[in-house]
């Protein structure tokens, strides 16, 4: 198979940005290349095969543009979707609205239990970041340990190396924040989320198969330096 083809970037807009012609017609997802929670609608885009349908327009959060919070989306977070004429925000909102209103596979399959599985899932995400936060100061191996159980449970109830079996929108919510989680765990806890969790395991290494994805991913020492710094104070 062909190498995929590496997507070219734009380059992020600071405070020294002009706006782009806003409500145009265009659909532009505003995104930061280093939020997991933006990061969760890029991947999904990406799947969709959606690069020339969703312009994506990343913001500098360090040096945001003050026309982001009066023009575009007041919440000033990231994401945000320009799409028919308003603006939707909200990650997990956000993925189920692409999914829904853009081509491309779809990413919730049609089986009820399967739709009910993958909303637990969606309404445990807080939880689990939560849990695996507030370990980091505390028996980390223990409480985090109790997060990623259940994501190995998680994904032996339908056969298929993903939560619903086949890839859906529940993996994109996930992996941003697996993905560091992995590494700032390892890197500084000595920690490895996959040891013992044969499912995981194989869930992250079907997951780096997929372009859309592996075209999204940060780099890990940047990961480990913010989450030293955010988690730390290091
Ligand atoms: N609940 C939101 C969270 C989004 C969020 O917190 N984004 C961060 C970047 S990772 C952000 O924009 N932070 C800027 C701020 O809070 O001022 C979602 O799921 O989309």
């Amino acid at each position: 198979m062909a190498a995929a083809v590496k997507e070219v970037l734009p380059a992020s807009l600071d405070s020294t940005s002009q706006p782009p012609p806003l409500f145009d017609g265009t659909t532009r997802l505003y995104t930061s290349y280093q939020c997991p929670f933006a990061q969760r609608v890029w991947i999904t885009r990406n799947y969709k095969g959606l690069q020339d349908k969703i312009k994506l327009v990343p913001i500098d959060l360090g040096n945001r543009p003050a026309w982001y919070k009066e023009k575009v989306y007041p919440e000033n977070k990231v994401p945000a979707l320009e799409h028919d004429n308003k603006i939707i925000g909200e990650s997990l909102d956000l993925v189920k609205y692409v999914d829904a209103h853009f081509e491309g596979p779809k990413l919730l399959p049609d089986d009820p239990a399967k739709r009910e599985f993958a909303e637990d899932l969606l309404t445990y995400t807080n939880t689990f970041n939560g849990k695996v936060y507030s370990s980091f100061k505390g028996d980390t191996a223990k409480e985090a340990g109790v997060a990623f159980d259940y994501l190995e449970s998680a994904l032996d109830k339908f056969e298929g190396p993903f939560f619903l079996g086949q890839v859906s929108l529940v993996d994109f919510a996930y992996i941003p924040f697996v993905e560091r989680l992995q590494v700032f765990l390892k890197e500084v806890y000595k920690y490895d989320i996959t040891s013992g969790r044969p499912k995981l395991a194989t869930w992250i290494e079907e997951l780096n198969k997929i372009d859309a994805y592996v075209q999204t991913k940060g780099d890990p020492e940047d990961v480990v330096k913010l989450y030293k710094k955010r988690f730390l104070g290091e």
